[in-house]
């Protein structure tokens, strides 16, 4: 019997990621292993084959890296010039046959503009830092730069404020993984459909991540809004965070080649007489889920651009519902 209880701050025995953990050995089959062929990404382009200049912000971090590497892949022009938060930074990356300079915060205006000049077609995709979000996206919408936003956290109205009042184009999106996204849009639609269906029942969440993640799951925000729809009330402070490797390990049961990249998460949902339980999960090993989203992303966003479309803010759920959902 489960017996996930309120106000639990550390993994009770019996918790199901405990259980799960146990089970890891079956579970981990299903995730991509350190040894795969990098990343399982293939070269052909989406719905048709496209190409255009992209500039990956964030390319010194994990998912800009990986961003960078799939958008040669799928046979896009890596614009070779992406920034850092530190000032003296004489660095260069490389990424199939280009070398990206990396510039230091202070050139980020000049350097863009030039970009914006020479590659008018160009796409911005940006992970850097939370506290990056907002500044970066006011840069991009000063510029008229067109981006997808992957980054989480910031202000978010501010975002959607930023891009509205510019009218630039941008996607923005938490979760670029498109199986999760869709996901997340069934538990919307659910929650649209049946409002306060789960009045009374309790809420555990808990999610893993790499310790090096600083914010908290955009993910489960986007998902336990869904849940505070069908009537279940949801304090964002009693969110069981995971960022130690020894715990990932024994009790969420994350492969240990996966710990310094993963997204485990676990919604678990009693009556409040303990006779009915729910348990939903997304589990995330490795990065290529995200990359190859983001660049289905890219491609969805210059297309809306070459054509003008009138709506300039997208989101995941938009680019799976014109066919990227492969
Ligand atoms: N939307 C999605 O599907 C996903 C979103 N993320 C989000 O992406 C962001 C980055 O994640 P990771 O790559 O794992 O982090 P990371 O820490 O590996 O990389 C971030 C990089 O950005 C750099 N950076 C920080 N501030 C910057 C700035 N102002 N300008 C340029 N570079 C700057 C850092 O030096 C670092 O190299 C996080 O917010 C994370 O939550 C991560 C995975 C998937
Ligand atoms: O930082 C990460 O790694 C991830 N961040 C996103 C989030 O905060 O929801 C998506 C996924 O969980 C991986």
């Amino acid at each position: 019997m489960l017996s996930l209880r309120p106000h639990h701050t550390t993994f009770p025995r019996t918790s199901p990621w405990l259980r799960w953990g146990r089970h890891a050995g079956a579970a981990a089959p299903h995730c991509l292993s350190a040894a795969a062929p990098a990343l399982a990404l293939e070269t052909a382009a989406g719905p048709g084959s496209v190409s255009f200049p992209i500039l990956v912000n964030g390319c010194t971090g994990n998912m800009g890296l990986s961003v960078a590497e799939a958008a040669v892949l799928r046979g896009l022009h890596l614009v070779p010039v992406s920034f850092s938060s530190r000032e003296k930074v004489k660095k260069t990356i490389q990424v199939g046959q280009t070398d990206i300079r990396i510039y230091g915060p202070s050139a980020r205006e000049d350097v863009l503009s030039s970009v914006a000049d020479e590659f008018p077609d160009v796409i911005v995709v940006d992970y850097t830092a939370p506290d990056s979000v907002n500044s970066n996206a006011e840069l991009y919408c000063k510029i008229g730069l067109p981006f997808v936003m992957g980054t989480t956290g910031g202000n978010q109205q501010l975002l959607y404020k930023s891009v509205q009042d510019s009218k630039n184009y941008a996607l923005i999106s938490p979760q670029m993984g498109k199986q999760v996204v869709a996901f997340v849009a069934l538990m919307r639609i659910f929650a649209e459909q049946f409002p306060g269906s789960f009045s009374g029942y309790h809420l555990e969440v808990l999610e893993s991540h790499q310790a090096s993640k600083k914010d908290t799951s955009g993910t489960a925000k986007d998902v336990i809004a869904c849940f505070e729809k069908l009537g279940v009330p949801y304090d964002m402070n009693r969110m069981v965070k995971i960022r130690d490797p020894e715990q990932q390990l024994e009790m969420v049961g994350v492969p240990e080649e996966h710990i310094e990249g993963h997204a485990f998460h676990l919604y678990h949902l009693t009556s409040a007489d303990d006779s009915v339980s729910f348990e939903f999960q997304h589990n995330v090993c490795g990065r290529s889920i995200y990359a190859e989203g983001t660049i289905d992303a890219a491609i969805f966003l210059h297309r809306k651009v070459q054509s003008k479309d009138s709506k300039r803010i997208y989101n995941m759920e938009d680019v799976l519902r014109e066919g990227y959902m492969r």
